[in-house]
C-alpha cells in the first residue's frame, strides 16, 4: 500500500482504505480461482494495481466519463481505475465467466458504486464508451478492429476518445500496421520500482 501512496499521495481515506482491502480479497479468491498467477499475488500493488495505474499517470478521465476494460480478467486495470476515477463509470467485460464473478465480488465488497460487468466477448458488447481500456488481452491491431464501433464520436475529455492499452517489451511490429494516431507512453517515466523498465502504454485516437 505505501508504494500506492507514494505515487499517488492525494488519495482519499476511502480510496486507501479500498485499495488495502484487495490484497486479503485476491489472496482468498486466487485460492479459489486463479486470475492472478499464484507466485505474483505478493507483488499484488506493483504489478497488478500501480501497474493499471499507470493509465492514470498519462490521462485524468473527465468526470462522467464511460471507460470499458476488454478482457479485465480478475479486474485489471478496471478495478484500480474505478477506486481512483469515482465519478467515471467503468464497464468491466470478459469472456471467462468465472473471472468475471471474482471481478464482480471484489468490487461488492469494497463498495464500488461506478462498476458494471458482463461476461461476453467483447465482439458482443454494442455499448459506446469515451475510452476502452486493456492489458494483455489481444494484439493491437486486432483489438482495434473489434472496438472501433464501441468508441463515441462525442468528446468528453480533453484527450480524443480512443485505446489505451498497457504492453510490455518490443512493440514496433505490432504498431506499424496501425494507421492512426498512436502515442507511447514509457511507464519507467513515471515509476522507479525495475518492474516498469519494459512497460508502456499505448494510446490509439479512435
Ligand atoms: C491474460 S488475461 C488478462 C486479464 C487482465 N486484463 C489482466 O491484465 O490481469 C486475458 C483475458 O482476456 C479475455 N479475453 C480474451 N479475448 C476476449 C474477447 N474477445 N472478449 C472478452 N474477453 C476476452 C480472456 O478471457 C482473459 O480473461
Amino acid at each position: 500500500m505505501e508504494i500506492l501512496k507514494k505515487y499517488f499521495p492525494n488519495l482519499s481515506p476511502q480510496q486507501i482504505q479500498q485499495f488495502a482491502s484487495l490484497y486479503a480479497l485476491y489472496s482468498d479468491w486466487n485460492a479459489k480461482i486463479n486470475v492472478i498467477s499464484r507466485k505474483d499475488i505478493e507483488n499484488l500493488y506493483i504489478h497488478h494495481v500501480l501497474h493499471s495505474l499507470g493509465i492514470a499517470k498519462m490521462i485524468s478521465f473527465t468526470s462522467e466519463s464511460e471507460i470499458m476494460d476488454v478482457g479485465t480478467g480478475g479486474g485489471f486495470p478496471g478495478i484500480p481505475l474505478a477506486i481512483f476515477f469515482p465519478e467515471c463509470k467503468f464497464h468491466l467485460l470478459d469472456r471467462i465467466r468465472k473471472k468475471i464473478t471474482v471481478a464482480t465480488e471484489i468490487a461488492k465488497t469494497i463498495g464500488l458504486e461506478n462498476v458494471s460487468f458482463r461476461h461476453c466477448g467483447v465482439e458482443e458488447e454494442a455499448h459506446k464508451f469515451d475510452f476502452i481500456v486493456s492489458r494483455a488481452v489481444m494484439p493491437l491491431g486486432d483489438l482495434l478492429k473489434i472496438v472501433r464501433k464501441n468508441i463515441k464520436q462525442e468528446q468528453k475529455n480533453a484527450f480524443p476518445n480512443g485505446l489505451i492499452c498497457l504492453k510490455g517489451g518490443e512493440l514496433q511490429a505490432e504498431i506499424a500496421p496501425v494507421k492512426r494516431r498512436t502515442i507511447i507512453y514509457d511507464l519507467k517515466d513515471y515509476f522507479d520500482e525495475e518492474f516498469f523498465v519494459t512497460k508502456k502504454i499505448v494510446y490509439v485516437q479512435i
